[in-house]
């Protein structure tokens, strides 16, 4: 069995419960269990339209999202979620379109007719006429979202919880500013936080691999022997990607980046476990990425890049793992190697010369 084919089992089996509308009469009967009701949101979309506009764009048939969206701003006089003012969900929204069939919605789209909101059927023909408040569409395309609103590129911000669908293709074919709705985020982080000596060793055994050949250039025969180092690397990736789960981590393998993280880093201008963190911004507040550094700045020093000494990063990064990062066995490891850390040649003395090559993957 390969990768491909199981891939394609589950795509399958995905679209076939969506699909087939099993997954959404389930959901339907009991949306107490299935959805989180939560105050702030119609709270967030009452801020927002305060500043701006709003607009839903939804997969979803008009009957599916009516019946989600009434239940989560509300839908009876008892429910204490409902919302104080009354409001029907409509009314959050400058815009509402369904059956956007994203990822085409970004592209051609398809037709646009208006939603009959009293049934859920659609009227006939395409729609031509302007923006109607509170009215509902079906169809359409992104290019009719930004022409009915009166708003293009990067002044729409645009959240999705699909990287491909919503992100990478509103990102690429609009040039929208985007955000990416990860709920695993949430796990994900409190591991990163609670293994944190797992983190500390895969990065200690990728610096001690880098440093086995230090002292070495073209003209060295010597093969140092790596195949210790490369097993611990795959144990310690092995039971970091355990603490996820069975399918590991959603962002990275080890000390490398998922397709999913790389998508995200280059289409998301911004993620978040839930697009609720907004309430907790002032709308005026400059998101502005953190600085990165490219693989070849990380290997060399600021103050050693006017020619004088590009040598030593990696030493230096050698010197600056805490002594207690080092786990029992990858201390034998390093003597198996015929190095210990004091050893080092990073750390005895002053290490040749070695202008840095970068590897991106
Ligand atoms: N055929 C598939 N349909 C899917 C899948 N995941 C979600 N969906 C359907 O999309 C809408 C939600 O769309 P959104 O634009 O509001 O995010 C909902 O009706 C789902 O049933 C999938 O993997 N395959």
């Amino acid at each position: 069995m390969s990768f491909k084919s199981m891939f394609q089992d589950v795509r399958d089996t995905m679209d076939y419960v969506h699909e087939s509308g099993c997954l959404k009469e389930k959901t339907l009967k009991n949306l107490d269990k299935y959805l989180l009701k939560d105050d702030r949101i119609p709270l967030l979309l009452s801020r927002m339209r305060e500043v701006g506009k709003i607009f839903l764009a939804t997969n979803s048939d008009y009957k599916y999202t009516d019946a989600i969206m009434s239940y989560l701003f509300g839908h009876d006089k008892e429910d204490k979620y409902k919302d104080p003012t009354g409001k029907r969900w409509r009314s959050y929204f400058d815009l509402i379109v369904v059956d956007t069939r994203k990822p085409l919605f970004f592209a051609e789209g398809t037709v646009l007719r208006q939603v009959n909101t009293d049934n859920g059927k659609l009227k006939i023909g395409t729609y031509t006429g302007p923006h109607q408040h509170c009215a509902v569409y079906s169809g359409g395309s992104s290019d009719i979202v930004g022409d009915l609103l009166g708003v293009k590129g990067k002044e729409i911000l645009y959240v999705g919880d699909h990287i491909f669908g919503d992100i990478l293709k509103s990102k690429k074919r609009q040039g929208w500013r985007t955000f990416l709705v990860v709920p695993e985020l949430a796990k994900e982080l409190s591991i990163w936080t609670e293994k944190s000596e797992l983190f500390n060793e895969l990065k200690s055994l990728d610096i001690f691999l880098a440093e086995l050949y230090q002292d070495m250039d073209s003209s060295s025969s010597e093969h140092p022997n790596i195949s210790k180092i490369q097993k611990q690397i795959q144990r310690v990736t092995h039971e970091m990607d355990m603490c996820y789960g069975k399918t590991g981590s959603l962002f990275r393998s080890g000390s490398r980046q998922t397709l999913f993280s790389s998508q995200l880093m280059r289409y998301a201008d911004l993620y978040a476990a839930t697009f609720l963190n907004l309430l907790y911004y002032p709308f005026s507040y400059l998101f502005r990425a953190l600085p990165v550094l490219m693989p070849h700045e990380s290997t060399v020093d600021h103050v050693s890049v006017d020619g004088a000494d590009t040598s030593n990063a990696l030493g230096q990064q050698l010197k600056n793992i805490k002594r207690e990062y080092v786990q029992e066995d990858w201390v034998k490891l390093v003597n198996t190697a015929r190095l210990s850390l004091e050893d080092s040649p990073a750390i005895r003395k002053e290490p040749e010369k070695k202008p840095p090559v970068v590897m991106l993957y």
